[in-house]
């Protein structure tokens, strides 16, 4: 009855990988490393350095593990990147996917969950935003993980294995206990951004677009703490054993906030008064992003424990801080198993 987890030394995947040791559940990671670290993994969690799209290695890992459950989070995650690079994240979101299947398929795994994603849908009209909206992404990003969807639904129409499909909105903040957070020294995301603003980390912060036809003309997010979403993974993994049906379903709060909110509340939380600068839109954001949550409230029984910006922020600072304060907290404690 192990549980694998793609992309487990990753900012969302680690939260998972501890949410599922602290239910007292068998695990395990595969993860390349490109943007994970092995200090996020919990010791006695086996790890393996490998590619989730190398259909042999994936076999090996099932039968040697017993691998009973696939918990797929490994993938290319930053928007403008997708714009500028559509190959590599059609290859690493899409391709890589299929082989991940693939070997779940042949290898009898019959519970899946994939992370995807609300840039699935586009610039919906309507908000917030229901699992049954029309999906026009605008991004490659969106693409790729749209086109993992529907192959997931096509799998699982054909084959005896069942999915969990689960769309974030924005995930941010950190585990409350310090154990993980947002580690990747390169990440683009606006609460961490402005976070390192306020610890003096940046010069300032960049605003990406002032003339959005939104209340105060910046982009709107739902922002959902990273473990409320880890805990919405384990209701969608009993929910597979318990012998539920596939469900494809939003995770967010059903709220948005502006940039310029979210840049109050990290300046409210710090108490620094960094530099805000008005920057042009980036390319493939948005205006606004506010999921529904009716499904997974539920279907999945899914109530909040962390609903609140300002605690989402404080969370998110207090690794922020810690990272800085210990600048090898990313750094690998121990030697991973390597692949092959
Ligand atoms: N962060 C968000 O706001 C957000 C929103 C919606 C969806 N998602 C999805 O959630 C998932 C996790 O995102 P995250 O924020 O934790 O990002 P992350 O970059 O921290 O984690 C991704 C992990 O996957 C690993 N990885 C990448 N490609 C791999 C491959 N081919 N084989 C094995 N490992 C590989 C990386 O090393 C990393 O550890 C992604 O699929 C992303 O698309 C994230
Ligand atoms: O320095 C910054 C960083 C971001 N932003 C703005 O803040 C908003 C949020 O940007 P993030 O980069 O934090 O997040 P995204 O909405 O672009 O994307 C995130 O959520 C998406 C789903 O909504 C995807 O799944 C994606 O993987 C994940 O990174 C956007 O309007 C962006 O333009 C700024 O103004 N300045």
């Amino acid at each position: 009855m192990t549980v694998l987890v793609t992309g487990g030394a990753g900012y969302i995947g680690s939260h998972m990988v501890l949410a599922l040791a602290d239910a007292g559940r068998e695990t395990m990671v595969l993860d390349d490393l490109s943007t994970g670290f092995v200090a996020q993994v919990p010791d006695g969690v086996p790890l393996v350095r490998g590619d989730c799209g190398d259909e042999a290695l994936l076999k090996r890992l099932i039968r040697e593990f017993g691998v009973t459950a696939i918990v797929h989070f490994a993938g290319s995650i930053v928007v403008p990147d997708s714009v500028t690079n559509p190959l590599g994240y059609y290859l690493n979101n899409t391709v890589r996917s299929r082989a991940l299947i693939a070997a779940a398929v042949e290898g009898g795994v019959r519970n899946f969950i994939f992370s995807s994603t609300a840039a699935v849908y586009g610039e919906p009209e309507v908000s917030p935003i229901a699992e049954s909206s029309a999906m026009q992404p605008i991004s490659p990003y969106g693409a790729s993980k749209l086109m993992t969807e529907w192959m997931l639904r096509d799998i699982v129409a054909a084959h005896d294995i069942r999915s969990v499909v689960l769309r974030y909105f924005n995930v941010a903040g950190a585990d409350p206990q310090g154990r993980s957070g947002q580690s990747f020294p390169r990440a683009t995301h606006l609460i961490k951004l402005a976070c390192q603003a306020a610890l003096g980390q940046r010069s300032h912060l960049d605003v990406f677009g002032q003339d959005y036809a939104t209340p105060d003309g910046t982009c709107v997010r739902d922002y959902i703490h990273v473990s409320d979403l880890a805990r919405a993974h384990v209701l969608a993994l009993d929910h597979l054993e318990d012998g539920g049906e596939s469900l494809t379903m939003n995770c967010g709060y059903g709220r948005g906030f502006s940039v310029l909110e979210v840049i109050e509340a990290v300046k409210r939380v710090s108490g620094v008064d960094f530099e805000v600068r008005l920057a042009p839109r980036r390319a493939g954001d948005p205006p606004s992003l506010v999921a529904a949550t009716d499904l997974i409230r539920s279907r999945l029984g899914f109530k909040p424990a962390r609903d609140d910006l300002d605690l989402i922020v404080a969370d998110a600072l207090r690794w922020e801080l810690a990272l800085q304060q210990n600048a090898q907290a990313a750094v690998s404690k121990r030697e991973p198993a390597l692949a092959g």
